[in-house]
């Protein structure tokens, strides 16, 4: 039987079996993992090899809620490099709770990925960045972390990672140079910025306050996820590079009559799908030229 309420279910146990159920269904053997954004499924399509499976039917997997989440891993390859894709996220707002948002981040890490490439959709702060720029996530803020809201509390497992993991180099240095070199190649550095992402729960888009705020605290964008996924990532040792496609921009200004809605968040990231992908692509490709550094203060790696 498979448990689909929201109990707590990321016990070293609950994982392994997680695991080798999805070890058991797939030849696959991932080394990177992406996470596509809202309205960035399509960042699978390229895959080769492709094997889907749904998450309803994976046990103790959370399903997705939200329109532009599909709810499947794509497993395959990518101009031969092994990888999966999660077509759907999980997010705070949708009842969730931190510890199943970032249950597959651990899966991943048990099959045997070392990088994860986490991707999304948000609004930005920065007054220079145009609606379509992409933003390499150098730094975040943790909002709801602050507020106690945060996946590494409660008992911890050091088969995962140590009690109080650095996050001051969360997104790798060597991935974000690396993806900026190629942006460059592609002929997309004017659109490609550096920034910082902030997180906040969510389903509410920000008051004109609320923005001025996260603005005033350095955040480059905002949206409602990605932190808890990177923060369980860098816990376990996993390589991350982190990129933000910024689908709107948050007003700051109380004469603007703009109002951000997710269907426009929708339509720009279909729109701007295809050079994500042409990024991640050649990004896969070459991410074996950054050497693998076990960053890590997990120690179980491949125990499964
Ligand atoms: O999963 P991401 O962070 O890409 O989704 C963003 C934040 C909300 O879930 C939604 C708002 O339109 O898009
Ligand atoms: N705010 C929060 N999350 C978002 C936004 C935004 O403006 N755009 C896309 N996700």
């Amino acid at each position: 039987m498979h448990t689909k309420e929201n109990s707590c279910c990321c016990s070293f146990e609950d994982c392994k079996l997680t695991t080798e159920w999805l070890l058991s269904r797939t030849r696959h053997r991932p080394k990177i993992a992406v996470v596509c954004g809202s309205g960035l499924g399509l960042l699978a399509d390229s895959v080769s090899n492709k094997q889907i499976i749904h998450y309803e039917d994976i046990p103790n997997f959370p399903v997705s809620t939200v329109p532009g989440h599909e709810g499947c891993l794509v497993f395959g390859q990518i101009k031969g490099e092994s990888c999966v894709f999660m077509q759907g996220r999980f997010h705070l707002y949708e009842g969730y709770s931190l510890c199943k948002v970032t249950f597959p981040v651990r899966i991943f890490k048990l099959m045997g990925v070392e990088t994860i490439i986490v991707t999304n959709a948000s609004g930005g702060l920065c007054q220079d960045f145009k609606v379509g720029d992409i933003m390499v996530i150098k730094d975040h803020i943790n909002l709801p972390g602050f507020a106690g809201q945060h996946p590494l509390c409660g008992p911890n497992d050091e088969r995962f990672g140590i009690r109080f993991p650095c996050m001051s180099d969360a997104y790798s240095k060597d991935l974000r140079k690396l993806v900026l070199d190629i942006t460059a190649e592609l002929g997309y550095s004017n659109f490609v910025r550096e920034g910082v992402y902030c997180m906040v729960s969510g389903p509410n888009f920000e008051t004109i306050a609320e923005a001025r705020m996260l603005h005033i605290l350095g955040s480059d964008s905002v949206g409602m996820s990605t932190v808890p996924e990177v923060t369980v990532a860098k816990h376990c040792g996993l390589r991350v590079l982190g990129l933000s496609l910024i689908t709107n921009k948050v007003s700051l200004d109380y004469s603007r009559e703009e109002k951000v809605n997710h269907e426009e968040v929708l339509h720009i990231s279909k729109m701007r799908a295809e050079m994500l992908q042409n990024m991640l692509m050649t990004f896969i490709a070459r991410s074996h030229q950054v050497e693998t550094i076990n960053n890590n203060n997990c120690i179980f790696s491949n125990t499964v």
